[in-house]
């Protein structure tokens, strides 16, 4: 059953704001479980490792609208959405579409990826990787540099501030690039005094679900230029795109458009030809 159908049949445990509750209860306990497995010193280890993280912010401010394509086999609102068996062949088709990075979703029960996934994918690209979860500690910070992370996902309303900023402060301690998300404009205050350069705002409401793509045209005008401003969700073709880029984003992350598509690389292709239009407004710097 998907949060949507929950809702419907007023089964509480499926309610807009218990679902994001209920997202972050399982998180925290698959973290617990992983860190009794390989405990935090070692992960530390596994990450000071790995090669050293993509310059993501210089790959997004590039000219043109950047393309995120997201490794995505479920989620709470719609259910199972694809069978994706092979992320890193899926990874490579979105980067030979002309994706600027890829999104991986890390979380299991809901979204059906793994670290697993996550490591595959940096290996089959030579592109940015964003580990997509609901980050809520340290932990899972170094658990994404160790497989291969450059960008890791903060949402400022899973997050006290005094949490988003140590989170953020040791993101970038490794050399990664926080994509910090916001829903609202005071999210957005938030996200800026916690000094976040990189800011995705998501036309989804995680406590509705529902997908407002005019959230993005209030939020974003009032972000600063030297802000990458990503827009999430919600892009369904290049229209959405166009949309979009005529209130100022950088990039759009992709998820439901590309992996129901027979062809995930030209359905990035397209998008990414209609960023690079010259019709396309550009984002004013
Ligand atoms: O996708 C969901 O239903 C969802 C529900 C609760 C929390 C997060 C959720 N999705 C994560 C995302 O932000 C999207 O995967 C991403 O922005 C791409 O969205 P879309 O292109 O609309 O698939």
């Amino acid at each position: 059953m998907t949060a949507e159908h929950a809702r419907a049949e007023g089964d509480e445990a499926g309610s807009a704001a218990s679902v994001l509750d209920e997202i972050l209860a399982g998180v925290r306990e698959d973290v617990a479980r992983r860190q009794e497995q390989v405990p935090l010193e070692r992960i530390r280890e596994l990450a000071a490792a790995a090669p050293p993280p993509l310059d993501a912010y210089a790959a997004l401010r590039r000219p043109g609208v950047a393309v995120i394509a997201e490794v995505k086999r479920s989620s709470p609102s719609k259910g199972r959405l694809a069978e994706i068996a092979d992320p890193a062949d899926l990874a490579s088709e979105y980067a030979a579409g002309g994706a600027r990075a890829i999104s991986v979703l890390t979380e299991g029960r809901w979204f059906g990826g793994s670290l697993d996934d996550l490591a595959a994918v940096r290996a089959a690209v030579g592109i940015p990787v964003l580990r997509k979860d609901f980050v809520v500690s340290s932990y899972q910070v170094h658990e994404a540099r160790a497989h291969g992370a450059d960008l890791v996902l903060l949402i400022v309303a899973a997050l006290e501030q005094n949490a988003l900023v140590g989170l953020l402060e040791r993101i970038e301690s490794l050399g990664m690039t926080a994509l910090v998300e916001v829903h609202t404009e005071e999210e957005a205050d938030r996200a800026l005094e916690a000094g976040a350069q990189v800011i995705g705002v998501n036309a989804r409401d995680l406590r509705t679900l529902e997908v407002d793509r005019s959230v993005f045209e209030r939020i974003a005008p009032g972000l600063p230029s030297s802000v990458v401003k990503i827009a999430e969700s919600g892009v369904r073709g290049p229209h959405d795109l166009i949309r979009y880029a005529s209130a100022g984003a950088d990039a759009v992350l992709v998820g439901e458009g590309l992996v129901t598509q027979k062809s995930p690389r030209e359905a990035v292709a397209e998008l990414v030809n209609a960023g690079n239009h010259p019709a396309t407004p550009r984002p004013v710097r």
